[in-house]
């Protein structure tokens, strides 16, 4: 997502405050640019508020990414304009008025830069689907929310998708009350696409759209198949993430669907009912081959009679891979109890139930607790160990570890999680808690530099037959590591085999964890979590392009505190930082935008006396309690300073060092008062711990589930 924005940066004017749940996933999330509204693609204000609206009169320019010409469309049937094709902004003109034009993204980058934004307004269509992203997991689940009415899930959504990878929305269950005491008979569009949208402003979870047909134990009648085209077609246009298309739809309707896609994925989905399925059968063969045509994923969904065609199903499973290498990604489950097997093995958008539902969507559904404990059960998920090696310091600031264990509680994960103390200025020791056969991972809180490390843990060195650990591009950019996740033998991104000598400084004492020596063939990452949930806090209310280009002021102490937010800000694009308090080493400024250090009042009078978009537009302070007066005085000091009259967006704050509340100079009670909007290491802590759950145990956990869990308010 930020990458893609970066290639579009726009230094002014900048953007309205959008959710970042929309920001992240949806096909819609990255089409902001120039546009000032929340909500560009997904529903209309006027058909919220009752009154249609003018809206922007400018030129709308679609940038599309290679090979989605075919989006531009989409956008002019919304806009009801005729499209144009062009290649660069200085080709649109005033001739161009009523069209909806389009540029590819190759060509547009090069001037984008000098576009007349009084004449149009520029919307980047070029996303990352989440579907790559999404299908190169090892497992994914999605949850089938069976509401009547999506406001009804609202309050437990955090709770429901713990663990889901997407969360589907049965339109067909879906019931519009009428005015009268009674229901319609299908949900109109309208009712339907606020449904959508309350779904999609609460959920950072990519949207499955799903109009289930009354044979295929759903509520959409099957009497006029124009009807699914018009509902589907409409929830691409809304930029849903995936559509689920019923095959015994016409070929005309499924093939059309599929090629306008847009940037949404079609889910091709396949029930049988009858008992009489066989998976071995030409049959079953043959619903595949005919999916595939026009799917980015094959669902198929039996019910069988007898436990040893869950067997049979993944025989075919295996088959159909070998058979067809390039054909999408096969989910296919068995129905009822017998085939509850089934969903443990399958590994692609499982569907998943929570007991919080008010009915279960199929026979059999069970939930990501149930499945994993299964999985547990059956040996294909082994009790692992997991650390999070921390010092008291930052436990007091931001615990993480009630978190963990609600997590893995909810998710029901067999594994075992514990904190450790590392005392202050003590580095070693963090070997002993990994090298163990039933190492899980670590979260180092705070983060170490590699070097430490690796000077006062020797044994890491003797991984992968002395080469080390293997870094992650993050880890090398930033220098600092704070999360270790176990690569067992054979999985993908893995290095080569490491080895389970123990180190001659290993003592051998037993930890909780249990037997000494990682297992042979493992392979240790070292990764850096942080940088992410910088990243996070900072576009949770604002698009990434509100950064790009602008400037930043980073306090801190040492260059080791400013290196995850450096390369943050380096994520965002933005122009320059100023730093306070440290200088920053070379080989961290490589991974960074241009620096200058505030050395002298001059060069802060130099920074203060810029009145455009380069005004330091957010500041950022690692500095603890003790120096919150020279905090305060940077954000006075660039509060009342900045460009005049550009933008309603406020500058922003982030505090990463201990919450200083209660006292005469909280930088957070300053900052608000100076005009910033403010965030604090709990937000960032929060965001740090989503990312690090998915880099260690690979599940997703939302960030406001993590926020309750720890026991904190969410706003
Ligand atoms: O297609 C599927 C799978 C499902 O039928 C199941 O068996 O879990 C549940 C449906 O909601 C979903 O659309």
């Amino acid at each position: 997502m930020a990458a893609v924005q970066q290639l579009l940066a726009s230094p002014s004017p900048a953007p309205a405050p959008v959710s970042s749940h929309h920001i992240n996933t949806s096909a819609s999330a990255d089409m902001e640019l120039d546009s000032a509204s929340n909500d560009p693609v997904m529903i209309d204000s006027g058909l919220m508020k009752g009154a249609p609206q003018t809206g922007d009169s400018r030129i709308a320019v679609i940038v599309y990414g290679q090979g989605q010409e075919h989006v531009v469309s989409t956008f002019a049937e919304v806009l009801g304009k005729p499209v144009k094709l062009k290649r660069q902004f200085k080709d649109v003109d005033h001739e161009d008025e009523g069209f909806v034009i389009g540029l590819a993204l190759q060509e547009a980058k090069n001037d984008v830069e000098e576009r007349d934004q009084q004449l149009l307004v520029a919307i980047n269509a070029h996303c990352i689907s989440p579907h790559s992203q999404l299908m190169a997991k090892p497992r994914t689940f999605f949850i089938s929310t069976t509401f009547p009415d999506v406001h009804a899930a609202l309050p437990n959504l955090d709770i429901l998708t713990v663990g889901a990878d997407a969360v589907e929305i049965r339109v067909d269950l879906l019931r519009e009350p009428r005015g009268d005491g009674t229901f319609s008979d299908i949900p109109s569009l309208s009712y339907v696409g606020q449904q959508v949208m309350l779904l999609r402003q609460r959920t950072e979870l990519p949207i499955i759209f799903t109009t289930r047909c009354t044979k295929e134990n759903g509520k959409f009648p099957m009497d006029n198949p124009d009807l699914y085209y018009e509902y589907l077609y409409r929830a691409v246009q809304w930029g849903v993430e995936y559509i689920d298309v019923e095959l015994w739809l016409p070929e005309h309707i499924r093939k059309k669907l599929y090629e306008k896609r847009g940037n949404s994925r079609i889910m091709s989905a396949f029930h049988d009912f009858s008992g009489t399925f066989k998976w071995p059968s030409q049959y079953a063969q043959d619903v595949f081959v005919r999916s595939k045509q026009y799917a980015d994923i094959v669902k198929m969904i039996a019910i069988i009679n007898d436990h040893n065609e869950n067997f049979e199903l993944e025989y075919f499973r295996s088959k159909i891979r070998a058979q067809y290498p390039d054909a999408p990604p096969l989910s296919a489950v068995n129905m009822g109890e017998i085939g509850q097997f089934s969903r443990t093995l399958n590994t692609v958008f499982s569907p998943i139930t929570h007991p919080l539902l008010p009915i279960i969507a199929a026979p059999g559904q069970m939930s990501t607790a149930e499945i994993n404990g299964a999985l547990a059960l059956l040996g294909q998920l082994p009790k692992k160990y997991f650390y999070g090696i921390s010092s008291a310091a930052a436990r007091s600031i931001a615990p993480r570890a009630p978190f963990y264990e609600k997590c893995f509680n909810e998710l029901g994960l067999p594994h075992q999680f514990a904190v450790v103390e590392r005392q202050h200025n003590n580095p070693s020791g963090i070997q002993s808690w990994c090298n163990q056969r039933d190492f899980g991972g670590a979260y180092l809180d705070p983060g170490l530099s590699y070097q430490t490390i690796m000077k006062h843990n020797p044994w890491f060195s003797t991984l992968r037959n002395g080469q080390g650990p293997t870094l992650s591009e993050a880890a090398q950019g930033i220098g600092i590591i704070d999360t270790i996740v176990v690569k067992p033998a054979g999985s993908s991104g893995s290095g080569s085999e490491s080895t389970s000598t123990p180190p001659s400084q290993y003592s051998g004492s037993m930890q909780p964890g249990g037997q000494p020596a990682l297992a042979p063939n493992t392979s240790l990452i070292f990764d850096n979590a942080s940088w992410r949930g910088i990243l996070s806090t900072l576009t949770r209310d604002l698009a990434p392009s509100a950064y790009f280009g602008r400037t930043a002021v980073v306090l801190a102490l040492t260059a080791d505190d400013a290196a995850p937010v450096f390369f943050a800000l380096k994520a965002l694009k933005m122009s320059k930082i100023y730093t306070v308090g440290f200088r920053t080493p070379s080989g961290l400024a490589r991974n960074a935008p241009p620096i200058e250090q505030f050395i002298s009042m001059e060069s802060l009078q130099r920074a203060r006396s810029v009145t455009d978009n380069r005004a330091p537009f957010v500041i950022i302070s690692a500095l603890g309690r003790g120096k919150s007066n020279i905090v305060g005085m940077m954000l006075r000091v660039f509060g009342a300073a900045g460009p005049t009259g550009s933008s309603n967006t406020k500058k922003v704050f982030l505090n990463l060092a201990e919450a200083a509340s209660q006292q005469k100079n909280d930088p957070i009670a300053v900052a608000e008062q100076s005009g910033f909007t403010a965030y604090d290491a709990a937000d960032v802590a929060a965001f740090t711990t989503v990312e690090s759950l998915r880099l260690l145990v690979g599940q997703n956990v939302p960030y406001s589930f993590v926020r309750l869990a720890s026991g904190r308010n969410l706003f």
